[in-house]
């Protein structure tokens, strides 16, 4: 569905994307990840055609974004500001989508209508600021894109209306194979719902992966020898360790069973695998990446 190939931009001479490359499949919700200017709303940007790269190629379908007005029909991007007409009312604003986008479905605005249980006919500007990004959803949801852009998507919303929106963005993807991609600061929501990673820093791809792949390859362990002796960690490849009285903590990174054996191998009192979360796991790849992370363990 999305095939980004070796994008390359610059603003005033400062690369911001240096050789980015990644496919996304149909109907998969991808989150793209990273560090404050890492350039996330940058490549969003471009996969929604509103800018052009200095080189590379962005493509949906086989076909390049920028300027295809055929392309952009079916694809919608929320920018982390939504946007509307000054003074229009979503009844409107609706009108105005549904002259834009060839799949606006007319039922879906009237049974989201009762969903999100706002006025179409008030102005949009007087509604507050989750409001009015419960429009942009409805508005959006209402087009049936092919693929949907996110950009900080639930800043604003309260936690029901998030927990709405995300049963929407799912049934579309599991009926009718939309494609998501969402960049977040909010790894909860991204864990929750993602099921493709991706990890941009300074302005190249970290780390790239599907989510249970992501979370099979990094593990959390906790392990205590006799005599408070110490896990001979030279044939692991062990990101973070960390004292807790007689325990130690340890983020391995590897094939499972390997650590698994390495450290039964050298007779723990006590080997315990401990759930790690996308958060953990983002901090852990950022740090080995070199982005300062201190002890901001959970
Ligand atoms: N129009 C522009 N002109 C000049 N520089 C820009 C422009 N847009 C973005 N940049 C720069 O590009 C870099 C990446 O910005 P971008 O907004 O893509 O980052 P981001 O990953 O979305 O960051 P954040 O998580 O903080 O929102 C930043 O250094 C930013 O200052």
């Amino acid at each position: 569905m999305i095939n980004i190939k070796h994008l390359h931009k610059t603003f005033d001479r400062t690369q911001v994307l240096n050789d980015v490359s990644f496919t996304v499949k149909r109907g998969s919700i991808y989150g793209l990840l990273g560090s404050n200017g890492a350039g996330k709303t940058t490549l969003l940007r471009m996969l929604a055609g509103i800018i052009k790269q200095n080189s590379g190629e962005v493509q949906i379908e086989d076909q390049p974004v920028f300027e295809n007005i055929e392309v952009k029909s079916r694809q919608i991007f929320l920018p982390d500001a939504p946007f509307f007409f000054a003074h229009y009312t979503t009844k409107q604003m609706a009108g105005y989508y549904e002259d834009l986008y060839p799949n606006w479905s007319q039922e879906r605005y009237h049974r989201l209508k009762d969903l999100f249980q706002l006025d179409e006919n008030k102005k949009i500007s007087n509604f507050s600021k989750g409001m009015q990004r419960q429009v942009s959803f409805w508005l959006a949801l209402s087009a049936m894109p092919d693929l949907l852009i996110l950009d900080e998507p639930f800043d604003g919303l309260d936690a029901v209306v998030r927990r709405k929106v995300k049963n929407l963005i799912i049934q579309d993807v599991a009926d009718r194979s939309m494609t998501v991609m969402i960049s977040s600061h909010n790894l909860r929501e991204v864990e929750d719902i993602c099921d493709h990673i991706g990890i941009l820093h300074k302005g190249s791809i970290l780390i790239e992966k599907e989510l249970d792949d992501l979370k099979s390859d990094i593990h959390k362990v906790q392990v205590a020898f006799r005599g408070g002796k110490d896990l001979d960690a030279s044939q692991l490849d062990v990101v973070y360790q960390e004292k807790r009285g007689s325990v130690r903590l340890y983020i391995i990174r590897g094939d499972e069973k390997i650590v698994e054996e390495e450290i039964n191998s050298q007779g723990p009192l006590l080997y315990d695998r401990l759930p790690l979360t996308l958060e953990e796991i983002f901090i852990y790849e950022m740090g080995g990446a070199g982005y300062a992370i201190e002890n901001i363990i959970v």
